[in-house]
């Protein structure tokens, strides 16, 4: 069985194991994440403020529309605000998951994925994937939340009691959510608005994945990292978080930490929306920092499209003689196995 972060982190050690050490020319880039919070000065993740995304005004619905666009394009990230989901319902799936990982570890072992057997929802950490045995500061609890239908309730967590309601009712929100954010994104590249969820995979394709990262407290946290560098394959993501600082952005060549907006969702745009709009929209390459003072939680919802039903590829109307398509054609699946494969040859 995988060790868990948590119980290495538990353990009293002064000094990680190597496995966790990130090589020389990366450490150069890692530093204290509540000094750099602090920081200012220089590019901003934006603020996206939704309040007026379907009002009845056209004018001040292309106003908000424009702005979530120019994020979109910009950055690839942004935090959303006035996002329409109630900030009581989220505190009680934070709550629920700060509940779950509060369990000693050998009750959540009951509930351990088994990535050798294809059972990848569940309690888990990163196995190594090659040679250098690299491995992440953190432990994650990972499983499809939407549709319904496609849901194993028996592996979600029962302790607390709430977990399941809460989870299932904010998911149940974020698709809503996503719909409107595709809408807009259409919109924004001159397509029907429908488009991009349709060609994601629609109401019946589209897959919600929740992963709650547990980064416990590192005692090198300049050596280490909780989430290594990595753009996100789904179309969007959404990620609360406790309000420890952590993610960081790769913008314009330099590491840029976002800051914790109260009652905000971070939102990504992922790989999947980067090569439908021909790479109008950006996916943000980012990882996460941890440190040595409080453990940071976050909850990631990746809005995926079916693994094979759907090929990928820029939009035609966006491919023209001056803009070539940027992205060969591949399913999901080949799409995510041509980055681990690019990642094996780095
Ligand atoms: O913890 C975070 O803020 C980001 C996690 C992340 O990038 C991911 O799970 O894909
Ligand atoms: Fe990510």
């Amino acid at each position: 069985m995988a060790a868990r972060v948590e119980s290495l982190a538990s353990s009293g050690i002064q000094s990680i194991p190597k496995e966790y050490i990130r090589p020389q020319e990366e450490l150069s880039s890692i530093s204290d994440v509540f000094a750099e919070e602090k920081k200012h000065d220089g590019p901003q993740v934006p603020t996206i403020d939704l309040l007026d995304i379907q009002s009845d005004d056209p004018v001040v619905r292309e106003r908000c529309r424009e702005e979530l666009k120019k994020a979109a394009e910009q950055w690839g990230v942004m935090h959303l605000v006035n996002h329409g989901i109630p900030d009581d319902l989220i505190e009680r799936v934070k709550k629920a998951g700060e509940v779950f990982f509060t369990l000693p570890i050998e009750e959540k072992e009951k509930y351990a994925n088994d990535q050798g057997s294809g059972k990848i929802q569940g309690y888990g950490s990163k196995l190594a994937n090659n040679a250098s045995g690299q491995l992440e500061w953190e432990d994650y609890f990972f499983h499809l939340v939407f549709p319904e239908d496609k849901r194993d309730l028996s592996i979600w967590p029962k302790t607390p009691s709430d977990y399941t309601a809460a989870t299932s009712e904010y998911a149940r929100l974020l698709r809503q959510l996503a719909t409107k954010i595709m809408s807009s994104l259409s919109l924004g590249l001159g397509l029907e608005e429908g488009r991009l969820e349709k060609e994601t995979g629609g109401l019946e394709e589209i897959l919600l994945q929740m992963k709650i990262n547990y980064y416990p407290k590192c005692p090198q946290p300049e050596l280490a990292l909780g989430v290594e560098a990595h753009t996100d394959v789904s179309a969007l993501t959404f990620i609360l978080h406790n309000m420890v600082p952590g993610l960081q952005l790769f913008y314009e060549g330099k590491w840029v930490t976002a800051k914790c907006v109260p009652n905000s969702i971070i939102m990504h745009i992922g790989d999947t929306i980067e090569i439908l709009s021909n790479g109008k929209y950006k996916s943000i390459l980012h990882r996460g920092l941890v440190n040595k003072e409080r453990v940071r939680i976050s909850w990631a919802v990746f809005c995926e499209p079916p693994k094979e039903k759907i090929i990928l590829k820029p939009l035609p109307e966006l491919v023209t003689e001056k803009e070539p398509a940027k992205f060969p054609p591949r399913t999901f699946a080949q799409h995510i196995h041509h980055k681990l494969f690019r990642k094996g040859e780095e």
